[in-house]
């Protein structure tokens, strides 16, 4: 063990009130909205083939004509109701929003820099009217915040000198004046989504990294932080030099998902997730595979089974208005949420072995079991391997509560029997489970 003063405080999970319900999410949103949607990822009728949100690093923008971009936002189809209703009808129960991206342009009135909505023809607070919508609603809300700032002078990606050093202590003061604002301003925020923290400029202010997380959780006790935060005395972020987790959650599964359990560490964690193949800001044209409603649906069924939440990014329009594509998808998970979410809500990993046919979940409330399946076999036989004394006393189809058939094989195992093999969506198998000898008489009982 290396001796570390800003390493992990805690070892394990973080198990108050808040971080439980926060485990319990299951399916999340992220939005993205700021002046690059304003582009959509295309300048001078030239398309930038990286995430469009990053648009104002790309060579072929001159940083002056992006940092006017402010002049021209005006999200005038702009209405909060009508996200915090896509997202109810979705079937999130939490929602990260962007107040401030990479460049340094702020969605709420800040005081600390003129480079904010009421400069512009909108001048409106955009983000106090989304956190009451999506209070209202019923939906927990996060503050997506970028620390790198290419807007403010004082931004170093690096110090190597003195005056690198004063002028980013400036910069710290100027980041944790905005934070006490946002948390002030919106004090129904349940957590913050730090972004903008893999320069060395943030690996070498680990010392201030820590106590700016112990002084928002001071003045907004239970607030939720995940591990972009944090940087420890030897600049390790995420993960400190002992392996242990700065934060509440891991936060680096960035469009990716765990492989297995032991990937996860046992740690809290959630997958953010584009539906594109990359860009989380609007992009007039995208770029490459736009993942099916089924794609996410399995991607989420997958987190929840390894003990996490599942994220999905929207990026709308500048006009304050989401695609036709993104709405599309809203509502096809939300109608799938709708018959299935018994299996996401509330519930987590369970130690059976994988099967081919989809995932386990496990509800935290009442124990109960659920396949979720994918991939139905030609023999439309789904096998279980439920752990040790654990048995099968009943499986029936959540939709329509349909008993299955349960044959016994060898051991433990049984055969779930599906009666018709044609299934067009993935469904849910609920399993009602006892100790005590295996319920189900086998069929092997050939004369
Ligand atoms: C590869 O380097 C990246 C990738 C994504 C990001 C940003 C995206 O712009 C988006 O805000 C995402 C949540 N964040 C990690 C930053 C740096």
């Amino acid at each position: 063990q290396v001796p570390l003063q800003h390493g992990a405080h805690r070892i394990g999970k973080r198990t108050d009130a808040d971080m439980n319900r926060w485990r319990d999410y299951g399916l999340g949103e992220f939005i993205h909205m700021g002046l690059y949607s304003i582009l959509g990822g295309d300048y001078n009728s030239m398309h930038y083939d990286g995430a469009a949100e990053w648009i104002r690093s790309w060579n072929k923008l001159p940083h002056e004509v992006y940092d006017n971009l402010y002049k021209k936002f005006d999200p005038k189809n702009f209405d909060p109701e009508v996200w915090a209703r896509m997202a109810k009808n979705m079937g999130v129960r939490y929602v990260t929003i962007t107040t401030k991206h990479h460049d340094g342009f702020c969605l709420w009135p800040s005081k600390y820099t003129d480079f904010n909505i009421t400069k512009t023809p909108y001048k409106k607070d955009m983000i106090g009217p989304l956190v009451k919508a999506f209070d209202q609603a019923g939906i927990d809300v996060y503050l997506y915040f970028s620390v790198m700032d290419w807007h403010q002078a004082d931004w170093r990606y690096d110090l190597k000198t003195v005056a690198d050093s004063v002028a980013f202590n400036r910069f710290k003061t100027f980041t944790k004046n905005q934070l006490t604002e946002l948390l002030t301003l919106y004090p129904q925020t349940k957590g913050l989504w730090f972004d903008g923290t893999w320069d060395n400029s943030w690996k070498k202010s680990g010392a201030f990294s820590d106590s700016l997380d112990q002084y928002l959780k001071k003045i907004h006790p239970g607030l939720i932080i995940g591990s972009r935060l944090r940087a420890d005395d030897y600049g390790n972020r995420h993960f400190d030099a002992n392996g242990h987790l700065m934060g509440d959650y891991e936060q680096g599964w960035e469009r990716k998902i765990p492989s297995d359990y032991t990937a996860t560490r046992g740690n809290d964690w959630d997958c953010i997730m584009t539906i594109p193949q990359n860009g989380w800001g609007y992009s007039k044209t995208w770029m490459g595979h736009w993942k099916t409603p089924y794609e996410l649906i399995e991607m989420l069924a997958k987190c929840v089974s390894l003990d996490g939440n599942f994220v999905v990014n929207f990026g709308p329009k500048g006009d304050g208005t989401f695609r036709k594509k993104e709405l599309q998808t809203a509502d096809s998970i939300g109608a799938w949420m709708k018959v299935n979410h018994e299996a996401i809500y509330n519930a987590g990993y369970l130690n059976w072995t994988k099967q081919d046919w989809g995932y386990y979940t496990r509800s935290r409330k009442d124990g109960k079991i659920y396949m979720i399946v994918f991939n139905v076999p030609i023999n439309g036989a789904l096998k279980v391997s439920p752990a040790k004394k654990e048995h099968i006393k009943k499986a029936y189809l959540l939709q329509d509560n349909k008993t299955l058939h349960v044959e016994a094989l060898d051991g433990n195992d049984v055969f779930i029997q599906l009666e018709q093999k044609n299934q067009q969506e993935p469904f849910v198998i609920v399993l009602e489970t006892g100790q005590g000898g295996q319920a189900v008489e086998g069929e092997n009982k050939h004369v």
